[in-house]
């Protein structure tokens, strides 16, 4: 209605498209002064090259890049947009300038998540960011936090393997996504708070009360929110984002206020140091009051559980999307683990290092199905150069892992699934090797990468080892969807089903008697 009586008026009409001239010739005259990186032209007003996106923006920015080169600008509204889609390219933004370009934007839903930009993904550089990152490496993720919290991931594999085996001998599809999640959910939550939340034999209602809440944020973080990028519409809020966040973090804080009461009321016992503790400790440090130590607690537990189950379940689903696929390196999979291992023990964490096939499978997933294919984005506050170009202040750095892992400089035939391209390499995933990066590189890289990969490599491994798996009857390897959805994460559009057989003799499939 409103457009319409704009569209009668005659001179708002002119008025309109003089704007636009005087606009594009704005830019046209900035982008001659300056070497700005290459990018669609016109900008539309207002909107930018919104309109380029779909829903799957890694994949579409991929395509412009092959027109547009390894560095290209966008507008996304009013935002200035950097899209890095070449390891050379990525080279010079995580490492070479990593220290100006690891910023982070804030954006609604993130700074809503994050309790106001308190978590160590959405606070920018500096001292608390800092201390949050060495917290959790010295407490958390290093190599002896991660040996002494080996027999929690040990006791959680062996249940799922059982679960698997009570429920294969039915025959039915098995839904792998929720399985293998609420495996490493146990994980992260007894090393957290000491409690497990997730599977069977466990309080219903809490349960539930858990599972919604990460479903929840996980798919609210995965919204592209126009707000962020057009201002203007911020009032609006046309895509009722604002009423969903009040909702998430409302149940966010009866949950964890509801852990964080516990668990001081539990202080005078016995029992051994937990994360919790430590973050109790790192509030003490910041002198920060009641309210907003509690608020860092929730919004950093909150962050851990979230970033480290999706990413690595995801991958675990795609790993084995692709191995049923193609069944011959399931095989070779099969193979090396008998080899290894043999038939009469079940896998051991220290057994990895000698399982280079499924490294490679592993990797070679990872390359095709990078679980955050645009990582987190990055952000300069000072204008600066990257490979020659000049970068706007205040700019948003996507680098798309989707487009840097099929780059054709680096891969023969890149969208090929064939983990034997990595036998002979010694690229590996620690952010060196710039043509493959699912946990990033420089100061932003993944503190969680060791565990993460730990998850991964060792469900894998006892998966693999302990079933054989097929397709639902009547499902063809050929015809499988390998469509995605983004998100947060990048999971299959449709979640895989699958069934297992044993493989192994009945009793290294015990329940684990838990400590
Ligand atoms: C397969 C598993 C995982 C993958 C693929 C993955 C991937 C990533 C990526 C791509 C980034 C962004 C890097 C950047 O912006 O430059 C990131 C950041 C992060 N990850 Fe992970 N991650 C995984 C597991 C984990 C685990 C297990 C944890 C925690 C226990 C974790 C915690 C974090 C945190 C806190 C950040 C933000 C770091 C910062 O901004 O300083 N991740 N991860």
């Amino acid at each position: 209605m409103v457009f319409d009586v704009l569209l009668l008026s005659p001179l708002i009409n002119k008025l309109v498209v003089a704007l636009v001239v005087f606009h594009i010739f704005v830019q046209w005259f900035c982008f001659t002064q300056l070497k700005r990186p290459p990018g669609p032209f016109p900008v539309w007003p207002l909107v930018g090259n919104l309109f380029l996106l779909g829903k799957i923006p890694h994949q579409d920015l991929h395509k412009l890049s092959k027109t547009y080169g390894d560095i290209m600008e966008l507008k996304l509204g009013s935002v200035h947009v950097v899209i890095i889609s070449s390891p050379q390219m990525a080279k010079h933004v995580l490492q070479t300038h990593d220290h100006l370009l690891a910023h982070r934007p804030k954006a609604i839903i993130s700074q809503s998540i994050s309790y106001g930009g308190l978590t160590m993904a959405f606070s920018s550089q500096g001292d608390y960011w800092r201390r949050l990152r060495m917290i959790h490496a010295s407490e958390l993720l290093n190599a002896k936090s991660l040996r002494a919290s080996k027999n929690v991931r040990d006791e959680e594999i062996s249940s799922l393997v059982h679960d698997y085996f009570q429920d294969c001998k039915e025959g039915k599809p098995m839904d792998i996504y929720t399985r293998s999640r609420n495996a490493s959910f146990n994980v992260m939550t007894r090393l957290l708070f000491g409690k497990r939340y997730l599977g069977s034999g466990l309080s219903i209602k809490e349960c539930e009360e858990f599972s919604d809440i990460i479903n929840e944020e996980t798919s609210i973080l995965g919204v592209f929110n126009i707000s962020d990028f057009v201002p203007l519409l911020k009032p609006f809020d046309l895509q009722g984002i604002i009423p969903r966040l009040n909702k998430i973090r409302l149940k966010v804080d009866q949950f964890f206020d509801k852990i964080i009461q516990n668990h001081s009321r539990e202080e005078s016992s016995n029992r051994s140091k937990d994360f919790l503790d430590v973050m109790f400790s790192f509030n003490e440090s910041y002198g920060f009051g009641k309210r907003h130590g509690d608020n860092v607690i929730k919004a950093v537990i909150n962050e851990i559980l979230e970033a480290s189950t999706d990413t690595s379940i995801t991958a675990i689903e795609w790993v084995l999307a692709e191995l049923l696929k193609h069944p011959k390196f399931m095989k070779k999979a099969q193979d090396e683990l008998d080899d290894v291992i043999g038939q009469d023990r079940v896998v051991d964490e220290s057994d990895i290092p000698q399982l280079k096939y499924l490294q490679a499978i592993v990797k070679e997933t990872f390359r095709l199905h990078p679980p955050a294919p645009l990582m987190v984005p990055h952000q300069n506050m000072e204008a600066c150069e990257i490979g020659g170009y000049h970068i706007l202040p205040k700019t948003q750095i996507f680098v798309n892992l989707w487009a840097i892992h099929r780059h054709s400089s680096t891969y023969e035939n890149p969208l090929e699934f064939n983990p034997d391209r990595f036998l002979q390499t010694n690229v590996d995933l620690k952010g060196k090797h710039f043509e493959l990066l699912p946990f990033g590189s420089g100061r932003r890289i993944c503190p969680g990468m060791s565990l993460g990969l730990l998850i991964v490599q060792m469900q894998l491994a006892r998966l693999l080892h302990s079933f054989t798996w097929k397709l639902p009857k009547g499902e063809n390897p050929q015809d499988m969807d390998m469509g995605e959805v983004f998100g947060m994460t990048t999971r299959k559009a449709i979640p895989l089903r699958a069934i297992a057989i044993a493989r192994l003799p009945q009793h290294l499939y015990l329940a684990p008697q838990f400590t």
